[in-house]
């Protein structure tokens, strides 16, 4: 096998401070390490692809950035700042940069609260009121291709790809820094897939947020993604742009990963 490349090849845009950076972040449950010495950058302005197979610590990397878990070691760093050296004010304010949304969004959208109550409560934790902040609302519907008459209506009335909307729309209402998407196209189907990331690419243009997008599948990142970053049993074996790394890739596994790709010709979402 070819040598593990951990350093990182993913270059910090010049004069802004990347969204994101991990520096030798090892994690681990109990006597299981789950990362080990990861070191990641997500630039400002772009999206970088995290893809692996399924146990090679991906949604365990996220769940960190956002202070899920806990690491053993290293630095989680958003916009240029270690947030567990923050005070505790500015680590709040922090994690409000990083908004992760999970692969499921039935199991993180309360039923018996409506969409408008759910997004007032991401703005203002504990004491929304939906009628507060209607105008933000109604912008934050319509920059995800879902009406204004979805405030008053309950997550089981939409569909998988519509929830996913809603998801995507709560993350965005509090102008995040970076989202972090945990295999949300996942679970749909492939035209809906499509539709959700046209939708992520359109965000891309139009908000400030940076993306990690954590995928196995290495065509929906090639259609997404300026960069991907690849997992193997919780080490990054390599990373660069999306051209170069599925032009040529330097590491076996992600060999593997390509050549598992159907047809190998990529995503297209024209
Ligand atoms: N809370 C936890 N407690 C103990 N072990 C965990 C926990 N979360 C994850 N793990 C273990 O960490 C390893 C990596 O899991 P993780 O979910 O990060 O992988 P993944 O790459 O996201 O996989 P998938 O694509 O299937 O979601 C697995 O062996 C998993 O069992």
């Amino acid at each position: 096998m070819t040598t593990v490349d951990n350093t990182n090849q993913v270059p910090a845009r010049v004069g802004t401070r990347p969204a994101l950076e991990t520096r030798e972040l090892h994690v681990s449950f109990g006597h299981n390490p789950v990362l080990r010495d990861v070191n990641l950058v997500v630039p400002s302005h772009t999206a970088v692809g995290l893809v692996g197979e399924s146990g090679s610590g991906k949604s365990t990397l996220g769940k960190t950035v956002v202070g899920i878990n806990r690491p053993r070691q290293g630095q989680v760093l958003v916009d240029g700042e270690d947030v567990a050296s923050a005070g505790k004010r500015r680590r709040a304010e922090l994690r409000r940069q990083v908004q992760y949304i999970p692969q499921d969004p039935f199991s993180s959208l309360s039923p018996r609260r409506t969409i408008g109550q759910t997004l007032a409560e991401a703005l203002d934790p504990g004491k929304a009121k939906t009628s507060q902040h209607q105008d933000r609302i109604t912008e934050v519907l319509e920059q995800v291709r879902l009406g204004a008459d979805a405030m008053g209506k309950y997550p089981h009335q939409f569909s998988g790809g519509q929830r996913q909307r809603i998801a995507i729309a709560r993350a965005l209402i509090l102008q995040p820094r970076l989202i972090i998407a945990d295999e949300i196209t996942s679970a749909l189907d492939v035209s809906v897939q499509a539709e959700i990331l046209t939708l992520l690419r359109s965000l891309k243009s139009t908000t400030e947020a940076s993306m990690l997008f954590i995928s196995h599948n290495l065509a929906v990142v090639q259609a997404l993604c300026e960069y991907v970053v690849v997992l193997y049993q919780g080490v990054v074996v390599e990373q660069g742009s999306v051209d170069d790394v599925y032009r040529e890739p330097r590491h076996d596994y992600t060999r593997g990963l390509l050549a598992s790709v159907p047809g190998s010709e990529g995503f297209s979402l024209d």
